[in-house]
């Protein structure tokens, strides 16, 4: 009972495949591909697996893309299966106006965090950051309601955002600096401190509003870039939307439907 979880940004298809459909479960393999290179799936890197026999996906790079990964999936006799955010699942509940407007990626991190702070204990707010092509900060309550959240432009949208739109804005990436000294410095300073500077405002929103600190935790493929310049305790949990597919298959084969 393998289940093939699958993850699709703006940037890169990341899939991974689990023992079975809980979360906890084994994870057997995975993998990350820039989109430019999805067509090659099912030749390359999902030649050499078994054939899943459960699979359920995020998507928020457009219905082309995701037409060309479910190509990719007819290599397996495995109806694909993605994630529409709802009203409420797995412990949820979603607080946006128009709740099937909210990124599936964002919906099922927010799963996955609830699922981490129920397994700690008492309950207690989280704060969700996914640092990827955009970064987005989501706050969840002590119940499970997510608030809202922050969507920003990623440091590589930043930059080329600069460069696009001025004439001497064309340089390497540099150092963040506190007071930086140079053109490079000057930039890669401000788009960090651009992200984490959101994030600290959002964590003391979330703060005030539930009268205690959130648990914090970070994913996405710049999240290794973000953590270190972060004045806040976290955790990068790079696994965080597997977690909330696993969450969501297993809510879903417990005969609570999610998609
Ligand atoms: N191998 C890598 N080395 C350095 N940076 C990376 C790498 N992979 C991803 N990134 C960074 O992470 C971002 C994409 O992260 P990802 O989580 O895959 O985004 P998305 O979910 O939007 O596709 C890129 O914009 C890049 O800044
Ligand atoms: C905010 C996002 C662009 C983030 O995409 P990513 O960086 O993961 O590629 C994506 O979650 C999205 O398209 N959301 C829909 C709009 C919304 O959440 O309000
Ligand atoms: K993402």
């Amino acid at each position: 009972m393998t289940f093939l979880a699958i993850d699709i940004g703006n940037t890169r298809l990341k899939w991974a495949l689990f023992e079975r459909a809980q979360p906890g479960a084994a994870l057997l393999q995975q993998g990350a591909v820039f989109l430019e290179h999805i067509d090659n799936l099912a030749e390359l890197e999902w030649a050499r697996l078994a054939p899943p026999t459960q699979l359920l996906g995020t998507n928020v790079a457009g219905d082309a893309v995701r037409r060309r990964v479910e190509a990719q999936l007819e290599c397996w006799d495995l109806p694909p299966r993605w994630v529409v955010p709802g009203l409420q699942v797995a412990g949820v509940r979603n607080g946006y106006d128009h709740p099937t407007r909210l990124g599936a990626d964002r919906w099922v991190a927010l799963v996955g965090a609830r699922s981490h702070v129920v397994r700690r204990g008492a309950p207690r707010p989280a704060l969700v950051v996914m640092v990827g092509t955009a970064v987005t900060v989501d706050a969840l309550d002590a119940e499970g309601q997510f608030l809202g959240g922050l969507i920003l432009p990623g440091h590589g949208i930043m930059l080329r955002a600069l460069e696009a739109g001025t004439a001497g804005l064309r340089v390497p990436t540099g150092e963040v600096r506190e007071f930086p000294t140079n053109t490079s410095d000057a930039l890669t300073s401000g788009g960090n401190f651009a992200i984490t500077g959101a994030i600290e405002r959002m964590h003391r929103h979330l703060e005030r509003h539930c009268g205690q600190p959130p648990l914090t935790l970070m994913t996405g493929g710049a999240g290794w870039k973000v953590s270190p310049a972060l004045d806040i305790e976290h955790e990068l949990i790079d696994s965080l939307i597997f977690d909330g597919l696993l969450a969501l298959q297993q809510a879903s084969d417990a005969g609570r439907p999610t998609v």
